[in-house]
């Protein structure tokens, strides 16, 4: 799969730009606060429908500007699309694929995927549960649609849930509804478990196998999903799931009644992990922790390939500059295929090293 161009109109903080891309790889270089990572958020928003660093639409809106454009012209499965999406203040965006309106971010990732690894991805490995989680949903969301609508379904429940329990003093007749929130979360919630403890099961093995590789043969990775208590085993079928997870449920109803918080669900899932057996988010130092989250991210790129025949792009935000020699070989080794997309803030030897195109990026404009 591969990005053949990119034109962003009113993106960040690019007037009009295009870029003719290199199948290959594509190094973009310039100082600081150029325009590096603002390319590589078009692409990730392109595929995903999500910036990899807001929430908010309209911040993506260059300034004094009332709408954005972002256009990629993509190949995949020997076909040529063209993914667009309009951003508006105070509107609705707007997304095609092929001229055709699309209703649902999960329609971009049909059609081309990307594994997007900044410096921020230390956090990983470091910070609470929320990061990992928001690791697994943008990796299966991509990876699988029936994932995405699971949990954008589970998701609005479980808000809804939320402010019923909240308000529950003013407005204690809507706690009749909860029954029929609690089955319909368990109905979404155990299809989650089931996706989210496949895509773990496969991503170890080769994230072990990328961690003892980088680590020069001495370090262990182990990674282990931890769901809800009464799941004993989130590789069953998504029935057998849905049992043990009701019952999750009914022993803790009255404890949310209390406490007015939805307890119960897969929204407090984590993946633990860990390197030669202590718990990484604790103990594991600078280094150990850069090779840890470089694992996950190159075995997600993997999984990708694995499962659809194709490589993601690689979008590597300046994370080259901040490795070591013996990782940046490593790094450099895994990515002889695919198309790759790496900022930095010199034009140095990648682009000889891996047979690619530069751009140098400058105040807002692509120079060549
Ligand atoms: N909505 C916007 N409109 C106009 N400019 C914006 C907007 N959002 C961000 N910018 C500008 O984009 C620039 C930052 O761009 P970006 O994050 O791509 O920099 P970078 O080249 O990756 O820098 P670094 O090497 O420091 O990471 C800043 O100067 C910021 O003010």
């Amino acid at each position: 799969m591969q990005l053949n161009c990119l034109q962003v109109t009113n993106f960040r903080n690019y007037k009009a730009e295009t870029l003719v891309l290199n199948p290959r790889c594509n190094v973009i270089y310039g100082q600081n606060a150029q325009g590096k990572t603002n390319l590589l958020e078009a692409i990730v928003y392109l595929s995903t429908g999500k910036s990899p660093r807001t929430r908010f639409d309209k911040e993506m809106i260059r300034f004094d500007e009332s709408f954005a454009q972002i256009k990629g012209d993509v190949n995949t499965r020997d076909r040529d699309f063209v993914v667009h999406i309009e951003l508006n203040h105070g509107k609705r965006r707007k997304m095609w694929v092929n001229d055709v309106p699309c209703k649902q971010a999960g329609e971009l990732s049909a059609v081309f995927q990307t594994v997007y690894f900044c410096p921020e991805d230390l956090q990983l490995i470091r910070a609470g549960g929320s990061e990992r989680r928001r690791f697994l949903d943008q990796a299966l969301c991509q990876l699988r649609p029936r994932y995405a609508s699971a949990l954008a379904e589970y998701n609005r429940l479980h808000d809804h849930k939320t402010r019923i329990l909240r308000d529950s003093d003013e407005k204690p007749q809507l706690l009749e509804l909860l029954p029929e929130f609690n089955s319909q979360m368990v109905h979404f919630g155990a299809i989650v478990i089931h996706y989210r403890a496949h895509f773990i099961d496969k991503l170890s093995h080769i994230a072990a196998v990328n961690h003892m590789e980088c680590s020069g043969g001495t370090e262990r990775l182990d990674l282990h999903y931890d769901t809800v208590s009464t799941v004993e085993n989130p590789l069953a079928d998504v029935e057998t799931i849905k049992k043990q997870l009701f019952h999750h449920m009914e022993i803790h109803q009255t404890a949310e009644r209390k406490v007015r918080l939805c307890l119960s669900g897969p929204h407090k899932d984590d993946l633990t992990v860990h390197i030669n057996g202590q718990v990484a988010k604790k103990y594991s130092s600078q280094g150990q922790t850069r090779t840890a989250a470089l694992s996950l991210k190159l075995a997600e790129r993997s999984l990708y390939q694995n499962t659809t025949g194709e490589f993601p792009l690689l979008l590597l935000d300046d994370v080259l500059s901040e490795l070591d020699p013996q990782r940046q070989e490593f790094v450099l080794n895994r990515i002889q295929d695919g198309q790759v997309f790496i900022t930095c803030c010199e034009n140095h030897r990648l682009e000889t090293l891996l047979d690619g195109k530069v751009f140098h990026v400058d105040c807002g404009r692509v120079l060549g």
